[in-house]
């Protein structure tokens, strides 16, 4: 079989979008391809092609990112698929080596991607790089502690989603710059992706509900979520809450608004399904016992330019080490780099290295939330000078915890 890789044009647009539904299972109505249009860039977009039939495609977003010191440009990489006619004959491995080879040629220094199964991305030099964390807690459970934070010029108003756009970015935007992993919304995504709001967003629960916590300059804080109605046998009102999402730029309007979400009439518990491991509500709950969580993998980042990416951070404490790099895919990047992070600058060199690691490590790293001592553990860093790995670990680490919030 040959298959070619290219991209494709705005006429091949329904063919993409086709082929992407297909291999999702979606059964997405015509109304989501036209929102979906709105977010896809065209010109990022590749598709495979098998002849003249399109079996595969992939895409990119142009995302500002956060990463340890700040916003950067990253590739965000989305809608990968391939037909069942053509899985497991290389397809995915085409369209991944063009798609990096693309990015190394003139796009951004570092990838980002939310896997549908953990075992697919690795082998293409993506880490784990960040994790999302879930949570079920019954409302009985909910008590904050004696020294929740609070403020009397805080109120709380319950509003339409679709008509408090600019509150909700006014609250996003100061909090996204601080956290690695999040990234800006153009306004389509807040409107398609964020505020969305008719049947098949509702799956089969109520309609996207808010609450805002704002004094009088305005918005602090603010939740978004669904209400799944519910009661037992007996009628006792049994309704589950469901949040989306929720964000605050100080500890009274955050306690404020999950205070509300956890007080919810006629709901006996929250669904959290898309929290930061480090969620400060931990700390208000008297019992966090009660919260039931559980993480999953959330963002797999790839660095595309080794010296590039790691020039692009902030780092925690001075090192300055001679990493030897692993990349069987972007062969640019194997070798020997010394990183010094006081100057934030990775260049060649011939000097011996302090440490050998495959390139998903750094990807893994790279956000701050995975610590290369762990990875270390499972045998997948060696170390040839004693200490080297303690000190990139430390260096490499970051407060908050990386974590987008949103899947792309
Ligand atoms: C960012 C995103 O969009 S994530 C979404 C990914 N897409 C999906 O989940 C949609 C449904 N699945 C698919 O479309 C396809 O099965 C894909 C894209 C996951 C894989 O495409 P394929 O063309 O079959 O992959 P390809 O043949 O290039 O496989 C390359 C290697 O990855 C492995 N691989 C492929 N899919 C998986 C998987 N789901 N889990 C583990 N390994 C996998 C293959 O076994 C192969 O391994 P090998 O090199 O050791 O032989």
């Amino acid at each position: 079989m040959t298959v070619e890789v290219r991209p494709i044009t705005e006429s091949e647009w329904p063919a993409f979008a086709a082929v992407d539904y297909e291999t999702f299972n979606s059964s997405n109505p015509p109304v989501a391809a036209d929102r979906w249009r709105e977010l896809v860039e065209i010109d990022r977009s590749l598709a495979a092609f098998d002849g003249d039939v399109m079996v595969g495609c992939t895409s990119v977003y142009t995302f500002s990112m956060t990463v340890p010191g700040g916003p950067i440009p990253v590739a965000g990489v989305t809608a990968v698929g391939v037909l069942a006619s053509h899985r497991r004959r290389g397809v995915l491995t085409s369209l991944m080596t063009r798609q990096l080879h693309d990015l190394h040629d003139g796009g951004e220094a570092v990838a980002a991607l939310y896997a549908s199964e953990a075992g697919i991305y690795g082998r293409f030099g993506y880490g784990r790089a960040a994790d999302n964390f879930f949570f079920r807690i019954p409302k009985h459970g909910s008590a904050f502690v004696r020294t929740a934070p609070s403020d009397p010029a805080l109120r709380l108003r319950v509003a339409k989603p679709a008509e408090e756009l600019a509150a909700f970015r006014t609250v996003f935007d100061a909090v996204r710059v601080s956290r690695p992993g999040m990234y800006a919304r153009s306004d389509p995504r807040w409107r398609h992706e964020v505020l969305a709001d008719d049947d098949h967003d509702r799956r089969g629960l109520g309609p996207l509900r808010c609450v805002i916590a704002e004094d009088d300059d305005g918005p602090r804080g603010y939740a978004l979520f669904r209400v799944k109605p519910g009661a037992t046998d007996h009628d006792v009102p049994d309704g589950e809450l469901r949040l989306s999402e929720l964000f605050a730029v100080d500890p009274a309007a955050y306690a404020m608004v999950w205070r509300s979400v956890l007080d919810r009439d006629l709901c006996s518990r929250v669904f959290a399904w898309n929290r930061p491991v480090d969620d400060p509500v931990i700390h208000l709950l008297a019992e966090p016992r009660h919260l039931n969580a559980g993480w999953v993998d959330e963002l797999w980042v790839r660095l595309v330019d080794v010296d590039r990416a790691l020039a692009s951070r902030s780092y925690t404490a001075p090192a300055d080490l001679v990493i030897e790099v692993e990349d069987q895919v972007c062969p640019w990047n194997a070798g020997r780099w010394r990183l010094t992070t006081d100057k934030a600058s990775c260049e060649r060199t011939d000097d011996p290295a302090d440490l050998t690691l495959p390139v998903e490590v750094l990807g893994a790293a790279y956000l701050g939330g995975r610590p290369l001592t762990a990875l270390a553990g499972a045998g997948i860093v060696r170390e040839h000078r004693e200490g080297a790995l303690r000190e990139l670990s430390t260096a490499m680490s970051w407060d908050p915890r990386p974590w987008a919030g949103l899947v792309f």
